[in-house]
Protein backbone atom coordinates (compact mmCIF):
# COMPACT_ATOMS: atom_id res chain seq x y z
CA UNK A 1 0.00 0.00 0.00
CA UNK A 2 3.00 2.43 0.24
CA UNK A 3 2.09 3.57 3.37
CA UNK A 4 5.07 5.39 5.37
CA UNK A 5 6.77 3.44 8.41
CA UNK A 6 4.57 4.01 11.33
CA UNK A 7 1.34 5.81 9.60
CA UNK A 8 -1.33 5.95 7.55
CA UNK A 9 -1.84 8.74 5.77
CA UNK A 10 -5.54 9.48 5.04
CA UNK A 11 -7.24 11.21 2.54
CA UNK A 12 -10.75 12.42 3.33
CA UNK A 13 -13.73 12.68 1.08
CA UNK A 14 -17.15 14.77 2.00
CA UNK A 15 -15.98 16.68 5.14
CA UNK A 16 -19.70 17.88 6.18
CA UNK A 17 -21.35 16.85 9.35
CA UNK A 18 -20.06 13.49 9.60
CA UNK A 19 -16.59 14.18 7.39
CA UNK A 20 -15.53 16.93 9.95
CA UNK A 21 -16.86 14.58 13.47
CA UNK A 22 -14.98 11.79 11.69
CA UNK A 23 -11.38 13.92 10.76
CA UNK A 24 -11.48 15.77 14.72
CA UNK A 25 -11.44 12.05 16.04
CA UNK A 26 -8.38 10.99 13.46
CA UNK A 27 -6.26 14.07 14.10
CA UNK A 28 -6.34 13.27 18.01
CA UNK A 29 -4.36 9.82 16.69
CA UNK A 30 -0.18 9.40 16.31
CA UNK A 31 -0.70 6.47 13.76
CA UNK A 32 -2.43 8.64 11.35
CA UNK A 33 -1.01 12.30 8.95
CA UNK A 34 -4.11 13.61 6.91
CA UNK A 35 -2.74 14.26 3.79
CA UNK A 36 -5.54 15.06 1.50
CA UNK A 37 -8.72 16.76 2.53
CA UNK A 38 -12.02 16.84 -0.95
CA UNK A 39 -15.33 18.30 -0.83
CA UNK A 40 -17.15 20.34 -3.72
CA UNK A 41 -17.72 23.02 -0.88
CA UNK A 42 -14.77 24.69 -1.00
CA UNK A 43 -15.57 26.35 2.99
CA UNK A 44 -15.20 22.67 3.97
CA UNK A 45 -12.19 21.79 2.78
CA UNK A 46 -10.82 25.11 3.63
CA UNK A 47 -12.14 24.80 6.97
CA UNK A 48 -11.23 20.93 6.96
CA UNK A 49 -7.35 22.43 5.83
CA UNK A 50 -6.90 24.33 8.67
CA UNK A 51 -7.88 21.81 11.15
CA UNK A 52 -5.09 19.64 10.01
CA UNK A 53 -2.71 22.58 10.54
CA UNK A 54 -4.14 23.57 13.70
CA UNK A 55 -3.49 19.55 14.86
CA UNK A 56 0.55 20.51 13.66
CA UNK A 57 -0.01 18.53 10.84
CA UNK A 58 1.68 19.76 6.96
CA UNK A 59 -0.81 21.52 4.83
CA UNK A 60 -2.81 18.45 3.05
CA UNK A 61 -3.89 18.71 -0.52
CA UNK A 62 -7.01 20.42 -1.20
CA UNK A 63 -10.03 19.02 -3.55
CA UNK A 64 -12.64 21.16 -4.02
CA UNK A 65 -12.65 21.28 -7.88
CA UNK A 66 -16.42 19.97 -8.57
CA UNK A 67 -17.43 16.58 -7.88
CA UNK A 68 -15.13 14.18 -9.50
CA UNK A 69 -12.09 16.15 -8.23
CA UNK A 70 -12.31 13.03 -5.27
CA UNK A 71 -10.65 10.54 -8.56
CA UNK A 72 -7.61 13.36 -8.25
CA UNK A 73 -7.12 12.33 -4.86
CA UNK A 74 -7.54 8.72 -5.61
CA UNK A 75 -4.62 9.29 -8.37
CA UNK A 76 -2.15 10.82 -6.37
CA UNK A 77 0.58 8.61 -4.62
CA UNK A 78 0.21 10.78 -1.44
CA UNK A 79 -2.24 8.86 0.62
CA UNK A 80 -2.81 5.73 1.66
CA UNK A 81 -6.40 5.07 2.18
CA UNK A 82 -9.18 7.62 2.52
CA UNK A 83 -12.62 7.90 4.54
CA UNK A 84 -15.62 8.72 2.94
CA UNK A 85 -18.52 10.84 4.00
CA UNK A 86 -20.42 11.71 1.46
CA UNK A 87 -24.08 11.40 0.75
CA UNK A 88 -25.59 8.15 -0.04
CA UNK A 89 -25.40 8.55 -3.98
CA UNK A 90 -21.74 8.66 -3.84
CA UNK A 91 -20.95 5.72 -2.07
CA UNK A 92 -20.53 2.80 -4.05
CA UNK A 93 -18.65 4.87 -6.83
CA UNK A 94 -16.22 6.48 -4.44
CA UNK A 95 -15.52 3.40 -2.64
CA UNK A 96 -14.83 1.35 -6.01
CA UNK A 97 -12.61 3.97 -7.83
CA UNK A 98 -10.94 3.78 -4.36
CA UNK A 99 -10.57 0.51 -4.44
CA UNK A 100 -9.20 0.60 -7.71
CA UNK A 101 -6.55 2.72 -6.80
CA UNK A 102 -5.48 0.79 -3.91
CA UNK A 103 -6.30 3.14 -1.48
CA UNK A 104 -7.77 1.62 1.64
CA UNK A 105 -11.57 2.22 2.07
CA UNK A 106 -13.61 3.92 5.19
CA UNK A 107 -16.98 3.90 4.15
CA UNK A 108 -19.55 5.61 5.88
CA UNK A 109 -22.96 3.64 6.47
CA UNK A 110 -25.83 3.93 3.73
CA UNK A 111 -28.52 2.01 2.22
CA UNK A 112 -28.01 -0.14 -1.48
CA UNK A 113 -30.13 1.36 -4.15
CA UNK A 114 -29.98 -2.26 -5.88
CA UNK A 115 -28.11 -5.57 -5.58
CA UNK A 116 -25.97 -4.98 -8.43
CA UNK A 117 -24.94 -1.87 -6.72
CA UNK A 118 -23.61 -4.33 -4.20
CA UNK A 119 -22.07 -6.82 -6.28
CA UNK A 120 -20.23 -4.18 -7.93
CA UNK A 121 -18.26 -3.26 -4.64
CA UNK A 122 -18.26 -7.21 -3.90
CA UNK A 123 -16.69 -7.23 -7.30
CA UNK A 124 -14.16 -4.56 -7.14
CA UNK A 125 -12.91 -5.51 -3.77
CA UNK A 126 -12.07 -9.06 -4.79
CA UNK A 127 -10.62 -7.93 -8.15
CA UNK A 128 -8.45 -5.14 -6.10
CA UNK A 129 -7.95 -7.05 -2.65
CA UNK A 130 -7.98 -3.35 -1.55
CA UNK A 131 -8.80 -3.33 2.76
CA UNK A 132 -12.37 -1.94 2.56
CA UNK A 133 -14.36 -0.92 6.24
CA UNK A 134 -18.09 -0.40 6.43
CA UNK A 135 -17.84 2.18 9.64
CA UNK A 136 -20.40 0.54 11.20
CA UNK A 137 -19.81 2.77 14.59
CA UNK A 138 -23.33 1.41 16.81
CA UNK A 139 -21.01 -2.06 16.44
CA UNK A 140 -18.92 -0.90 18.98
CA UNK A 141 -21.51 0.85 21.34
CA UNK A 142 -20.50 -0.41 24.97
CA UNK A 143 -24.29 -2.22 26.06
CA UNK A 144 -23.70 -3.41 22.49
CA UNK A 145 -20.47 -5.10 22.69
CA UNK A 146 -21.06 -6.53 26.33
CA UNK A 147 -24.40 -8.00 24.97
CA UNK A 148 -22.04 -9.57 22.10
CA UNK A 149 -19.64 -10.96 25.49
CA UNK A 150 -22.70 -12.24 26.77
CA UNK A 151 -24.34 -14.07 23.25
CA UNK A 152 -20.63 -15.37 22.89
CA UNK A 153 -20.52 -16.97 26.50
CA UNK A 154 -24.04 -18.14 25.87
CA UNK A 155 -25.75 -16.32 28.76
CA UNK A 156 -29.02 -16.48 26.39
CA UNK A 157 -28.82 -19.84 25.46
CA UNK A 158 -29.23 -20.56 21.89
CA UNK A 159 -30.15 -17.19 20.06
CA UNK A 160 -33.51 -17.45 18.51
CA UNK A 161 -34.75 -13.74 18.20
CA UNK A 162 -33.40 -10.21 17.90
CA UNK A 163 -34.53 -6.48 17.46
CA UNK A 164 -33.00 -3.31 16.30
CA UNK A 165 -33.90 -0.31 14.21
CA UNK A 166 -32.88 3.28 13.34
CA UNK A 167 -35.81 5.37 15.41
CA UNK A 168 -34.38 8.86 15.50
CA UNK A 169 -36.88 11.38 14.94
CA UNK A 170 -34.91 13.17 11.79
CA UNK A 171 -37.62 15.80 11.39
CA UNK A 172 -35.26 18.69 11.75
CA UNK A 173 -32.09 16.82 9.94
CA UNK A 174 -34.35 16.34 7.01
CA UNK A 175 -35.41 20.23 6.97
CA UNK A 176 -34.02 23.44 8.07
CA UNK A 177 -33.76 26.90 6.89
CA UNK A 178 -30.45 26.39 4.46
CA UNK A 179 -28.67 28.01 6.71
CA UNK A 180 -27.71 25.84 10.06
CA UNK A 181 -27.82 21.93 10.66
CA UNK A 182 -30.76 21.10 12.45
CA UNK A 183 -34.41 22.96 11.90
CA UNK A 184 -34.78 26.73 11.69
CA UNK A 185 -37.29 25.86 8.76
CA UNK A 186 -39.18 23.69 6.44
CA UNK A 187 -36.79 23.68 3.02
CA UNK A 188 -34.84 20.89 1.90
CA UNK A 189 -32.93 19.77 -1.46
CA UNK A 190 -31.49 23.04 -3.16
CA UNK A 191 -32.71 25.61 -0.35
CA UNK A 192 -31.41 23.41 2.32
CA UNK A 193 -28.26 23.12 4.33
CA UNK A 194 -25.91 19.69 5.09
CA UNK A 195 -28.63 16.33 5.50
CA UNK A 196 -31.55 18.24 3.84
CA UNK A 197 -30.10 18.98 0.74
CA UNK A 198 -29.48 15.80 -0.15
CA UNK A 199 -31.51 13.38 2.31
CA UNK A 200 -34.89 14.29 2.51
CA UNK A 201 -35.36 13.13 -1.49
CA UNK A 202 -34.93 9.69 -0.39
CA UNK A 203 -38.14 10.34 1.61
CA UNK A 204 -39.45 12.12 -1.08
CA UNK A 205 -39.09 9.22 -3.54
CA UNK A 206 -38.29 5.94 -1.89
CA UNK A 207 -40.62 4.11 0.61
CA UNK A 208 -38.40 0.76 2.44
CA UNK A 209 -35.78 1.38 5.15
CA UNK A 210 -33.62 3.58 4.10
CA UNK A 211 -30.72 3.49 6.95
CA UNK A 212 -31.10 -0.28 7.92
CA UNK A 213 -27.10 -0.72 9.10
CA UNK A 214 -27.38 1.22 12.78
CA UNK A 215 -30.17 -1.21 13.75
CA UNK A 216 -28.88 -4.21 11.66
CA UNK A 217 -24.56 -4.23 11.69
CA UNK A 218 -24.54 -4.67 16.07
CA UNK A 219 -27.19 -8.07 15.56
CA UNK A 220 -25.50 -9.59 12.51
CA UNK A 221 -22.29 -9.43 14.46
CA UNK A 222 -24.41 -11.65 17.01
CA UNK A 223 -25.27 -14.52 14.78
CA UNK A 224 -22.02 -14.50 13.01
CA UNK A 225 -23.81 -13.28 9.12
CA UNK A 226 -21.66 -13.96 6.88
CA UNK A 227 -19.41 -16.29 9.19
CA UNK A 228 -21.40 -19.49 9.48
CA UNK A 229 -25.09 -18.14 9.02
CA UNK A 230 -26.33 -15.59 6.60
CA UNK A 231 -29.51 -13.45 6.06
CA UNK A 232 -31.97 -15.62 3.78
CA UNK A 233 -34.87 -13.76 2.78
CA UNK A 234 -36.98 -10.92 4.49
CA UNK A 235 -40.66 -9.17 4.18
CA UNK A 236 -41.79 -5.67 4.65
CA UNK A 237 -44.02 -3.46 5.68
CA UNK A 238 -44.42 0.21 5.94
CA UNK A 239 -47.26 2.24 7.72
CA UNK A 240 -49.10 5.68 5.97
CA UNK A 241 -46.99 8.50 5.49
CA UNK A 242 -48.06 11.45 7.77
CA UNK A 243 -45.49 12.54 9.51
CA UNK A 244 -42.98 15.06 7.52
CA UNK A 245 -46.09 16.31 5.97
CA UNK A 246 -47.38 17.11 9.71
CA UNK A 247 -44.17 19.10 10.33
CA UNK A 248 -44.20 21.44 7.35
CA UNK A 249 -48.03 21.84 7.90
CA UNK A 250 -47.41 22.78 11.77
CA UNK A 251 -43.76 24.71 11.47
CA UNK A 252 -44.00 28.21 12.40
CA UNK A 253 -41.64 28.66 9.45
CA UNK A 254 -44.19 26.59 7.31
CA UNK A 255 -47.96 26.11 7.13
CA UNK A 256 -50.47 24.86 5.42
CA UNK A 257 -49.75 27.47 2.72
CA UNK A 258 -46.19 26.98 2.26
CA UNK A 259 -45.63 25.02 -1.16
CA UNK A 260 -43.84 22.16 0.51
CA UNK A 261 -46.87 21.35 2.41
CA UNK A 262 -48.70 19.98 -0.49
CA UNK A 263 -45.32 17.71 -1.25
CA UNK A 264 -46.01 13.87 -0.97
CA UNK A 265 -43.60 12.30 0.52
CA UNK A 266 -43.26 8.07 -0.49
CA UNK A 267 -41.81 7.13 2.83
CA UNK A 268 -43.67 5.33 5.25
CA UNK A 269 -43.28 6.77 9.08
CA UNK A 270 -42.57 3.42 9.98
CA UNK A 271 -41.13 0.56 8.55
CA UNK A 272 -41.09 -2.31 9.89
CA UNK A 273 -39.19 -5.61 8.52
CA UNK A 274 -38.18 -9.07 9.34
CA UNK A 275 -35.53 -11.09 8.14
CA UNK A 276 -34.94 -14.74 8.50
CA UNK A 277 -31.48 -16.14 8.96
CA UNK A 278 -30.42 -19.27 7.56
CA UNK A 279 -29.59 -20.89 11.15
CA UNK A 280 -33.40 -19.86 12.13
CA UNK A 281 -33.32 -16.76 14.02
CA UNK A 282 -35.56 -13.48 13.27
CA UNK A 283 -34.58 -10.14 13.24
CA UNK A 284 -37.35 -7.36 13.50
CA UNK A 285 -35.93 -4.42 11.84
CA UNK A 286 -37.50 -0.99 12.53
CA UNK A 287 -37.43 2.39 10.62
CA UNK A 288 -38.98 5.34 12.06
CA UNK A 289 -37.28 8.85 11.49
CA UNK A 290 -40.67 10.81 10.78
CA UNK A 291 -42.39 11.06 14.13
CA UNK A 292 -42.32 12.81 17.38
CA UNK A 293 -40.16 10.34 19.69
CA UNK A 294 -37.32 10.02 21.69
CA UNK A 295 -34.00 8.45 20.22
CA UNK A 296 -33.87 4.58 20.52
CA UNK A 297 -32.90 1.77 18.84
CA UNK A 298 -34.51 -0.58 20.12
CA UNK A 299 -32.42 -3.37 20.65
CA UNK A 300 -33.95 -6.88 21.82
CA UNK A 301 -31.80 -9.56 22.11
CA UNK A 302 -33.79 -13.11 22.91
CA UNK A 303 -32.92 -17.10 23.20
CA UNK A 304 -33.76 -19.78 24.88
CA UNK A 305 -32.35 -19.02 28.24
CA UNK A 306 -32.99 -15.36 28.34
CA UNK A 307 -33.71 -11.85 26.73
CA UNK A 308 -31.95 -8.80 26.91
CA UNK A 309 -33.67 -5.38 25.93
CA UNK A 310 -31.85 -1.70 25.54
CA UNK A 311 -35.02 0.16 25.86
CA UNK A 312 -35.69 -0.79 29.71
CA UNK A 313 -32.19 -1.41 30.43
CA UNK A 314 -33.68 -5.35 30.91
CA UNK A 315 -32.68 -8.42 31.33
CA UNK A 316 -34.19 -11.57 31.89
CA UNK A 317 -31.88 -14.96 32.34
CA UNK A 318 -33.47 -17.86 33.47
CA UNK A 319 -32.69 -19.50 37.24
CA UNK A 320 -30.70 -16.13 37.70
CA UNK A 321 -33.35 -13.50 37.41
CA UNK A 322 -36.47 -13.22 39.95
CA UNK A 323 -39.02 -15.61 38.09
CA UNK A 324 -41.12 -12.95 35.17
CA UNK A 325 -39.14 -10.33 36.42
CA UNK A 326 -36.75 -7.73 34.54
CA UNK A 327 -33.08 -6.97 36.33
CA UNK A 328 -31.85 -3.94 35.08
CA UNK A 329 -28.97 -4.71 33.21
CA UNK A 330 -26.41 -2.42 35.30
CA UNK A 331 -24.18 -5.65 36.83
CA UNK A 332 -24.29 -7.34 33.85
CA UNK A 333 -22.70 -4.85 31.93
CA UNK A 334 -20.31 -4.24 34.20
CA UNK A 335 -19.28 -7.54 34.35
CA UNK A 336 -18.73 -8.74 30.47
CA UNK A 337 -17.66 -5.22 29.53
CA UNK A 338 -15.60 -6.00 26.38
CA UNK A 339 -12.21 -6.01 26.72
CA UNK A 340 -11.64 -3.06 23.91
CA UNK A 341 -13.44 -0.98 26.22
CA UNK A 342 -12.20 -1.63 28.80
CA UNK A 343 -8.59 -0.71 27.12
CA UNK A 344 -9.10 1.73 25.48
CA UNK A 345 -12.47 3.46 28.00
CA UNK A 346 -9.82 6.71 28.27
CA UNK A 347 -9.62 7.61 24.59
CA UNK A 348 -12.93 7.21 23.87
CA UNK A 349 -13.91 10.79 25.87
CA UNK A 350 -15.54 13.00 23.47
CA UNK A 351 -15.68 10.96 21.04
CA UNK A 352 -18.89 11.14 19.47
CA UNK A 353 -22.33 9.05 20.18
CA UNK A 354 -20.95 8.17 23.57
CA UNK A 355 -17.35 7.06 22.55
CA UNK A 356 -18.17 4.72 20.10
CA UNK A 357 -16.80 6.78 17.19
CA UNK A 358 -13.43 6.19 18.77
CA UNK A 359 -13.61 2.36 17.88
CA UNK A 360 -14.50 2.35 14.66
CA UNK A 361 -11.75 4.93 13.11
CA UNK A 362 -9.25 2.91 15.32
CA UNK A 363 -10.17 -0.37 14.00
CA UNK A 364 -9.58 0.74 10.52
CA UNK A 365 -6.20 1.96 11.18
CA UNK A 366 -5.08 -0.33 13.19
CA UNK A 367 -6.39 -3.25 10.54
CA UNK A 368 -4.59 -1.25 8.46
CA UNK A 369 -1.48 -1.13 10.36
CA UNK A 370 -1.29 -4.77 10.98
CA UNK A 371 -2.27 -5.89 7.57
CA UNK A 372 -4.85 -7.54 8.85
CA UNK A 373 -8.83 -8.01 7.76
CA UNK A 374 -10.93 -5.60 8.65
CA UNK A 375 -13.32 -6.43 11.33
CA UNK A 376 -16.77 -5.35 9.44
CA UNK A 377 -16.00 -6.21 5.54
CA UNK A 378 -17.50 -6.02 1.93
CA UNK A 379 -19.34 -8.63 2.49
CA UNK A 380 -20.85 -7.13 6.37
CA UNK A 381 -21.28 -3.66 4.32
CA UNK A 382 -23.56 -5.19 1.12
CA UNK A 383 -25.22 -7.55 3.17
CA UNK A 384 -26.95 -4.79 5.41
CA UNK A 385 -27.00 -2.27 2.76
CA UNK A 386 -29.10 -4.26 0.57
CA UNK A 387 -32.23 -4.56 3.11
CA UNK A 388 -32.66 -1.09 1.85
CA UNK A 389 -33.30 -1.78 -1.90
CA UNK A 390 -34.84 -5.69 -1.02
CA UNK A 391 -37.47 -3.71 1.36
CA UNK A 392 -38.61 -1.59 -1.28
CA UNK A 393 -38.83 -4.18 -3.30
CA UNK A 394 -40.90 -6.23 -0.91
CA UNK A 395 -43.05 -3.10 0.17
CA UNK A 396 -43.99 -2.56 -3.42
CA UNK A 397 -45.55 -6.08 -3.66
CA UNK A 398 -47.46 -6.20 -1.06
CA UNK A 399 -45.07 -7.15 1.92
CA UNK A 400 -43.95 -10.12 -0.53
CA UNK A 401 -41.04 -12.35 0.95
CA UNK A 402 -37.44 -11.04 -1.25
CA UNK A 403 -34.10 -13.18 -0.98
CA UNK A 404 -30.66 -12.21 -0.03
CA UNK A 405 -28.19 -12.85 -2.87
CA UNK A 406 -25.46 -14.94 -0.85
CA UNK A 407 -22.95 -12.48 -1.57
CA UNK A 408 -20.11 -14.83 -0.52
CA UNK A 409 -20.40 -16.99 -2.48
CA UNK A 410 -20.47 -19.68 -0.58
CA UNK A 411 -18.18 -18.55 1.67
CA UNK A 412 -20.41 -17.80 4.76
CA UNK A 413 -20.68 -21.48 5.53
CA UNK A 414 -16.38 -21.60 6.01
CA UNK A 415 -15.74 -18.14 7.49
CA UNK A 416 -14.89 -17.92 11.11
CA UNK A 417 -15.88 -15.18 13.16
CA UNK A 418 -13.96 -12.22 13.90
CA UNK A 419 -15.50 -9.31 14.82
CA UNK A 420 -14.47 -8.35 18.69
CA UNK A 421 -12.41 -11.20 19.30
CA UNK A 422 -9.18 -9.10 19.28
CA UNK A 423 -8.37 -6.53 22.09
CA UNK A 424 -6.29 -4.73 19.96
CA UNK A 425 -9.53 -3.50 17.94
N1 LIG B 1 -22.25 6.66 11.42
C1 LIG B 1 -22.91 7.70 11.88
O1 LIG B 1 -23.22 7.80 13.06
C2 LIG B 1 -23.29 8.79 10.92
C3 LIG B 1 -23.75 10.02 11.40
C4 LIG B 1 -24.06 11.01 10.47
C5 LIG B 1 -23.94 10.76 9.13
N2 LIG B 1 -23.50 9.55 8.70
C6 LIG B 1 -23.32 9.27 7.26
O2 LIG B 1 -22.25 10.07 6.78
C7 LIG B 1 -22.48 10.43 5.42
C8 LIG B 1 -22.42 11.94 5.26
O3 LIG B 1 -23.43 12.54 6.04
P1 LIG B 1 -23.30 14.04 6.61
O4 LIG B 1 -24.24 14.14 7.73
O5 LIG B 1 -21.89 14.39 6.81
O6 LIG B 1 -23.89 14.87 5.36
P2 LIG B 1 -23.44 16.34 4.90
O7 LIG B 1 -24.40 16.74 3.85
O8 LIG B 1 -23.29 17.23 6.10
O9 LIG B 1 -22.00 16.12 4.29
C9 LIG B 1 -21.77 15.51 3.03
C10 LIG B 1 -20.60 16.24 2.39
O10 LIG B 1 -20.28 15.59 1.16
C11 LIG B 1 -19.95 16.62 0.24
N3 LIG B 1 -20.03 16.11 -1.14
C12 LIG B 1 -21.14 15.89 -1.89
N4 LIG B 1 -20.80 15.41 -3.11
C13 LIG B 1 -19.45 15.31 -3.12
C14 LIG B 1 -18.49 14.91 -4.07
N5 LIG B 1 -18.87 14.45 -5.28
N6 LIG B 1 -17.18 14.98 -3.77
C15 LIG B 1 -16.78 15.43 -2.56
N7 LIG B 1 -17.63 15.83 -1.60
C16 LIG B 1 -18.95 15.76 -1.87
C17 LIG B 1 -20.93 17.73 0.54
O11 LIG B 1 -20.53 18.97 0.02
C18 LIG B 1 -20.94 17.69 2.06
O12 LIG B 1 -19.95 18.54 2.62
C19 LIG B 1 -23.82 9.80 5.07
O13 LIG B 1 -23.61 8.53 4.52
C20 LIG B 1 -24.51 9.66 6.40
O14 LIG B 1 -25.50 8.66 6.39
C21 LIG B 1 -23.16 8.58 9.58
Amino acid sequence: MGKSPDKIRLGFIGIGARGTGQLALTLKRKDIVVTAVCDIDKERVANASQMVQDAGMPKPTSYDNGPYDYQKLLASNEVDAVIISTPWVWHTPMAIDAMEAKKAVGLEVAGAFDIQECWALVDAYEKTGTPFMILENVAYRRDIMAVLNMVRQNLFGEIIHMQGGYQHDLRAVKFNNGKQLYGGGVEFGEKAYSEASWRTNHSLNRNGDLYPTHGLGPVANYIDNNRGNRFVYLTSTASKAKGLNEYIVEHPKGGKDHPNAEVDFLLGDVVTTVIKCAKGETIVLTHDTNLPRPYSLGFRVQGTDGIWMDLNDGIYIEGKSPPHEWEKDAEYMKKYDHPLWKKYESDTEGAGHGGMDFFVIHAFVEALKANEPMPMDVYDCVSWAAVTCLTEQSIANGSEPVHFPDFTRGKWMTRKPIFGFDDRY
